[in-house]
């Protein structure tokens, strides 16, 4: 590396990851060294098409820009930093995917060994070569999420393991900063914020974090928290947990989510709510948001736009509000998903001229 020129200023803030920025608003250990990638710090861009098509200013807070592709790294560096200051030598997770990504990736960083339980053949194939490329071992499991989070709690029970899954506190205490991150980017609390939810971690860690701000005068108002699943695995909007949740959206492919209780809290108390939205109607807002706003997320982290757009279909309004919606994960993390409503675009095969490119493009 270069040595800075004498007596310049780096142009560039240096991002020091989520632990850094934000320590002492965190209840952690304070002497807690970091486990860090550099998370956090992620784009909220605006949506010119959601804008447009509300009347509001609609804001993305990109996850997906996070080191391992989507927001469990916000949690997984806290989870991690702490288990391994508390003498960890092993952590294990239940995963539909990302959490065994961001895992793996940290466990790797502190060079701890790190154990995932995975629904066996309900993963995406780019979140398996994460896990295993960052030296997992990956455990798949016949059943569901559900049951992996049994198994998973069961190991850390009785054996010298550490649970990273999001019903480690330390996991929400991490993912509230992307709460913190809107409102020091906004000025303060935006009027909705939209997520889809899962294990229902992610919104729980969000209403903390817009709490914890309300309360020390960083923000005037707390936002109205709606929440949205798949039609297949929606617990949260019929009160019963889904003994076999299926969506196309795997990531959000859970029937009991661990943190119901405080899910529920976060939506009646900011005066939300819960809803659902069917595979397809996921399936093409994620397809619009990549091509309307250039924003590529995985399908789980296209319901909250799905939600958004049913929204208005319903005849809700969100004109003159500031709504920012959560994309949780990168669109690279399932590219089967992605592609298999465009078969005819990916079979255009010519031969090597330029005539017959200039036909199959329409420009003759
Ligand atoms: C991409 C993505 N989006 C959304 C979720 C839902 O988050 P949570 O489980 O915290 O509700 C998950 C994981 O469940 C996920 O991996
Ligand atoms: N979508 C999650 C499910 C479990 O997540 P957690 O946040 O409760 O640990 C995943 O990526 O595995």
């Amino acid at each position: 590396m270069s040595a800075p020129l004498s007596g310049q200023q780096p142009r560039v803030h240096q991002w020091r990851g989520v632990i850094e920025e934000y320590r002492e608003l965190l209840d952690i250990p304070q002497d807690t060294p970091a486990v860090t990638l550099g998370e956090g710090g992620t784009p909220l861009v605006e949506s010119r098409w959601l804008s447009e098509v509300t009347g509001g200013q609609v804001w993305l807070k990109v996850e997906g820009d996070n080191p391992t592709g989507s927001f469990k790294d916000r949690g997984m560096t806290a989870a991690l930093s702490v288990a391994v200051h508390q003498g960890a030598q092993a952590v294990v997770c239940a995963s539909t995917g990302n959490t065994s990504a961001s895992m793996a990736a940290y466990a790797a960083k502190a060079r701890i060994k790190p154990l995932v339980l995975v629904p066996e053949g309900k993963i995406s194939a780019g979140k398996m070569a994460q896990a295993i490329m960052h030296g997992a071992q990956v455990i798949m499991v016949r059943g569901n999420f559900d049951d992996c989070l049994k198994i998973s709690r069961g190991l850390a029970e009785h054996y010298p393991v550490a649970l990273v899954n999001s019903v480690n506190p330390i996991r929400l205490e991490g993912q509230k900063t992307a709460s913190f991150e809107v409102v020091d980017r906004l000025g303060d609390a935006p009027d909705f914020h939209l997520l889809p939810v899962g294990n229902a971690g992610n919104i729980s860690a969000y209403w903390l974090g817009y709490r914890q701000y309300a309360e020390l005068g960083r923000s005037t108002r707390l936002p109205v928290m709606r929440a949205y699943q798949a039609e297949g695995a929606a617990p949260l909007v019929t009160g019963q947990p889904f003994p076999n949740p299926e969506t196309k959206a795997t990531a959000i492919r859970i029937g009991n989510p661990a943190s119901w209780k405080l899910a529920e809290s976060a939506a009646s108390e900011s005066g939300g709510r819960f809803a659902s939205v069917t595979d397809e109607q996921i399936l093409i807002a994620q397809r619009q948001l990549a091509s309307n706003d250039g924003v590529f997320v995985e399908p789980a982290s296209a319901a909250g736009i799905a939600g958004m757009l049913q929204d208005l279909e319903r005849g809700e309004s969100y004109a003159d509000k500031t709504v920012v919606v959560t994309v949780t994960g990168h669109g690279l993390k399932d590219t089967v998903t992605a592609l298999e409503g465009f078969g005819d675009v990916v079979d255009n095969v010519i031969d090597a001229n330029v005539d017959d490119a200039a036909a199959v493009a329409g420009l003759v």
